[in-house]
C-alpha cells in the first residue's frame, strides 16, 4: 500500500453497530439490600472473599495453621527489623519465664502462710518470697514494656516495606494487567484489606505467643507442683476453651452482618459528603432517595448492634457456665487431692492460682488464635498479589530507545485485548519519519487510540511488529521507550498538585521545573493564559480537595494536559483528541501549536480527531475502520480518491455550511 504519495483505499464500509437489541428494564431496581441477609448479598464482593473461609474454619485448621502464619510473620519481621525482632522474641520468652517464676513464688508464699507457728512469724517468713513475686512481676512488666516498643519499631517498618513494595510492584505492571478487571479486584483487595492487616497481624501474633508461653508456664508450674494436677488443668481449661471458640465463632458471624451493613452505608455516606457528586446530586434532586436508603440502613445497624449486644451477653453467660462446671469440677478434684493426703494445702492454694492463670491465657489463646488465622489469609493475598504482580512487570533490557528518533514502523501489527474475541488491529502497517505530522480518522472503535498506544509501547502487539529506526521495540526498556513518547489523552488525569507540576510530571518530576520550557509549552497550548488566571499561578494546587486548591474546567485541564505533553519534549508526540472539551479558538490554538509552532522540529506528531477540519494540514492521514487502515494520503489526495474519508469530510463540512448565517448580501463567505 503506498502510504507516503498517493492516497490509497482498503475496500471496507463504515460498520454498523452488532450488538443484540436491548430488551427494556424492569419497572422496579433494588438499590441496596434485597429481603434477604446483607452479609450474603456482600459475600462475593473483594472484601469478604476470606469470610467465608475463616468462618468455617475448624479449631484443628486454625491449630494447624498457626506456626506456619507465625513463621510467616517472623521472616517479614525479621526482614524489616532483625534486632527488633530479636528483642520481641527474648524478651517474651523471659517475660513467660519471669510469670511461671512468679507463680512459684506465690507458691511459696502460701507455704510460709499455711506452715506451723504464730500468725506474725508466718507472715514475716513470708516476707521473702513475697519480694521475689514482686520482683518478678516488676521484671514481668518491664520485659512487656521493652517488647511493646520493639513491636512499635518493627511493626510500621514491616507496613512499609510491604506497601512501598507493592506501589513499586502495582505500579510498574504492564498495562494490560491494570485493564484486567480480575487483576484489578485483586490489587485493590490487597491494598485495601492486606496491607490493613499486616499492621495488625504482627501484634496478635505476639498476643498469640504471650498467651501460649503463659499457658506453658502454667502447665509447667503445675507439672512441678504435683504431676496430677496437670490433666486437672485440662479439665478446667477445655470447657473453658470450647466455649471462648463457640463465642468466638458466634461474634465473627455477627461481625460479618454488622460489617457488610457498615459497608454500605459507607457507600452512601461517600456519596451525600462527595464534593464531586454534590452538583450531580442537588440538580438530579436524588438527595432524597439517597437519604432514604442511608436511613434504612442506619436503622438496621442499630438493630445489629443491639442484636450483636443481646448475642455478646448471653454468650458470655453460656461460656461463664461452662467455665464455672469445669472450675467447680477441678476444684473438687483438688479437694479430693487435698483429702488424700497427695497434695499439701498450700500446693492446692498454688494450684487454683495456676488455674486461673492457665484459663486466661487459654480464653486469650482461643480469640487471637482465630483472628490470626483470619488476617493471615488476608497477608497471604497481599503476598499473592506481589509475587502475581513481579512475573507483570514492565519489560526491562540493556538496549534502550533513542532520544532522537528517525521512523517508527509499524508491520502488520495485530492487536487483540484480553478477553476479547474481536482484535482491536487487523494488520497494521505504517511508518511515520521524524517531522512529519500524522493524522489518525474513523469511526468510534475502529482502533485508532489503540494504535497510538501500541505506538506509545504502551500494548505489546502479539502478531506484527513495531521498529524504532529498524530495531523491533521488542528488544528495548518499556520504561526507556515510554520516556521518549507524550501521550496527551482525551480524558487527562487531573492530578492534585500544583500547575507547575502538572506539567512537568511528565518528565517524572513534581518538584524539579526547566522553567522556559514550561513557559513555551503553556504558551503554545494556551495553558498560560489559565495559570495566569491562578492567584498563586505556577504554584497553585489544582484541586478543590486541598486549602486554598482551585478546580479547572473540563476545557481548562485539557490545555494543562497539552502544556503536559508539549513540556516532554519527547521525540513522538501522541495527541488523542486533545481539544475536544475546547472552545474553538483554543482548539485553533492548540492545533496551530502543536503542528506548525512546534517545540521541537524532529517531533512525531500523530493527531488522533473527529473534527477533520483539523486534519487537513497534516502530512499524511489514516483512515482507520474495524481494526485496519482503509485510506491514507494527504487530505488532498485521499478528496481526490473519494472515499470513506472524502465522505465523511464532505459529511462534516455540509453540516457547517448548513447553518451558517448568511453575510448581509446573502452569500456564504
Ligand atoms: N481497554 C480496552 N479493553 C478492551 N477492549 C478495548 C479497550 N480499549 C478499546 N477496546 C476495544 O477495542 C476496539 C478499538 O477501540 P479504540 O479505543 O482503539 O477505538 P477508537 O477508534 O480510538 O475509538 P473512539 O473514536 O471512540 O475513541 C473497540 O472495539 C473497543 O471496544
Amino acid at each position: 500500500m503506498n502510504q507516503q504519495n498517493g492516497g490509497t483505499a482498503v475496500e471496507g464500509t463504515v460498520p454498523a453497530p452488532r450488538a443484540e437489541p436491548l430488551p427494556p428494564p424492569p419497572r422496579t431496581v433494588h438499590v441496596g439490600s434485597r429481603d434477604g441477609d446483607l452479609a450474603d448479598e456482600m459475600k462475593d464482593t473483594y472484601w469478604s472473599v476470606h469470610d467465608e473461609a475463616a468462618a468455617r474454619a475448624t479449631v484443628r485448621q486454625v491449630l494447624v495453621g498457626l506456626p506456619r502464619i507465625t513463621r510467616l510473620i517472623g521472616r517479614l519481621a525479621w526482614r524489616a527489623d532483625a534486632r527488633a525482632t530479636a528483642t520481641v522474641v527474648v524478651c517474651q520468652l523471659v517475660s513467660a519465664a519471669m510469670s511461671a517464676l512468679g507463680l512459684v513464688a506465690s507458691v511459696g508464699v502460701l507455704q510460709k502462710l499455711f506452715a506451723e507457728g504464730p500468725t506474725p512469724d508466718r507472715v514475716y517468713a513470708a516476707v521473702p518470697q513475697l519480694l521475689l513475686v514482686v520482683g518478678f512481676l516488676a521484671a514481668r512488666a518491664l520485659l512487656e514494656a521493652v517488647v511493646a516498643v520493639a513491636q512499635a519499631r518493627v511493626t510500621p517498618k514491616i507496613r512499609t516495606a510491604l506497601e512501598r513494595e507493592f506501589f513499586q510492584l502495582t505500579a510498574n505492571v504492564r498495562l494490560e494487567a491494570v485493564e484486567d478487571p480480575d487483576w484489578h479486584d485483586e490489587v485493590y483487595r490487597a491494598n485495601d484489606r492486606g496491607l490493613f492487616y499486616a499492621r495488625q497481624i504482627v501484634g496478635q501474633v505476639v498476643a498469640l505467643a504471650s498467651a501460649l508461653l503463659g499457658l506453658a508456664g502454667t502447665a509447667g508450674v503445675l507439672g512441678v507442683l504435683h504431676p496430677a494436677l496437670l490433666p486437672l488443668l485440662l479439665l478446667s481449661v477445655l470447657p473453658v476453651g470450647a466455649a471462648a471458640v463457640r463465642s468466638a465463632r458466634a461474634r465473627f458471624h455477627s461481625f460479618r452482618r454488622w460489617n457488610a451493613l457498615q459497608r454500605r452505608v459507607r457507600v452512601f455516606s461517600w456519596l451525600l459528603l462527595d464534593q464531586d457528586a454534590a452538583a450531580e446530586l442537588r440538580s438530579d434532586t436524588a438527595q432524597q432517595a439517597l437519604l432514604n436508603e442511608h436511613g434504612r440502613l442506619v436503622v438496621r445497624i442499630a438493630e445489629e448492634d443491639t442484636r450483636l449486644g443481646v448475642r455478646a451477653a448471653w454468650l458470655n453467660l453460656a461460656g461463664r457456665t461452662v467455665g464455672g462446671l469445669g472450675t467447680g469440677i477441678t476444684y473438687c478434684a483438688l479437694g479430693a487431692m487435698l483429702i488424700a493426703g497427695w497434695l499439701p494445702l498450700a500446693a492446692g492454694a498454688g494450684a487454683v492460682l495456676a488455674v486461673q492463670a492457665g484459663q486466661s491465657a487459654l480464653t486469650r489463646l482461643v480469640e487471637v488464635a482465630h483472628l490470626v488465622y483470619e488476617h493471615a489469609m488476608w497477608v497471604d493475598d497481599l503476598l499473592a498479589v506481589q509475587a502475581r504482580c513481579r512475573g507483570l512487570q514492565q519489560r526491562t533490557a540493556e538496549v534502550r530507545a533513542p532520544a532522537r528518533l528517525g521512523t517508527v514502523a509499524l508491520e502488520d501489527a495485530r492487536f487483540t485485548y484480553a478477553g476479547k474475541d474481536t482484535p482491536a488491529l487487523r494488520g497494521v502497517s505504517m511508518t511515520l519519519t521524524a517531522g512529519e505530522r500524522i493524522a489518525f480518522v474513523g469511526p468510534n472503535g475502529s482502533g485508532k487510540s489503540t494504535c497510538a498506544k501500541v505506538l506509545a509501547g504502551l500494548h505489546e502487539l502479539q502478531e506484527g511488529r513495531m521498529c524504532w529506526d529498524g530495531v523491533d521495540v521488542r528488544d528495548m526498556d518499556a520504561q526507556s521507550l515510554q520516556r521518549q513518547v507524550a501521550c496527551v489523552l482525551q480524558d487527562p488525569v487531573h492530578y492534585p498538585f500544583s500547575a507547575l507540576s502538572n506539567i512537568t510530571v511528565s518528565t517524572g518530576s513534581l518538584t524539579e521545573a526547566d522553567p522556559e520550557r514550561a513557559l513555551a509549552a503553556a504558551r503554545a497550548a494556551g495553558a498560560d493564559e489559565v495559570i495566569a488566571g491562578l492567584p498563586e499561578r505556577w504554584e497553585a494546587v489544582l484541586s478543590k480537595r486541598f486549602r486554598g486548591g482551585h478546580e479547572l474546567s473540563g476545557g481548562q485541564w485539557a490545555k494543562i494536559a497539552v502544556a503536559r505533553g508539549l513540556y516532554k519534549n519527547a521525540p513522538l508526540l501522541l495527541l488523542d483528541e486533545p481539544t475536544a472539551s475546547m472552545d474553538p479558538p483554543s482548539e485553533h490554538a492548540v492545533y496551530e501549536a502543536v503542528l506548525r509552532g512546534r517545540l521541537r522540529e524532529d517531533q512525531i506528531t500523530v493527531l488522533i480527531s473527529h473534527r477533520l477540519a483539523s486534519v487537513v494540514e497534516c502530512d499524511r492521514i489514516y483512515v482507520f475502520t474495524e481494526g485496519r487502515v482503509i485510506e491514507s494520503g494527504s487530505h488532498e489526495e485521499l478528496m481526490r480518491l473519494g472515499g470513506v474519508y472524502a465522505r465523511m469530510f464532505a459529511l462534516q463540512a455540509a453540516g457547517y455550511r448548513s447553518t451558517e448565517a448568511p453575510t448581509e448580501e446573502g452569500a456564504v463567505p
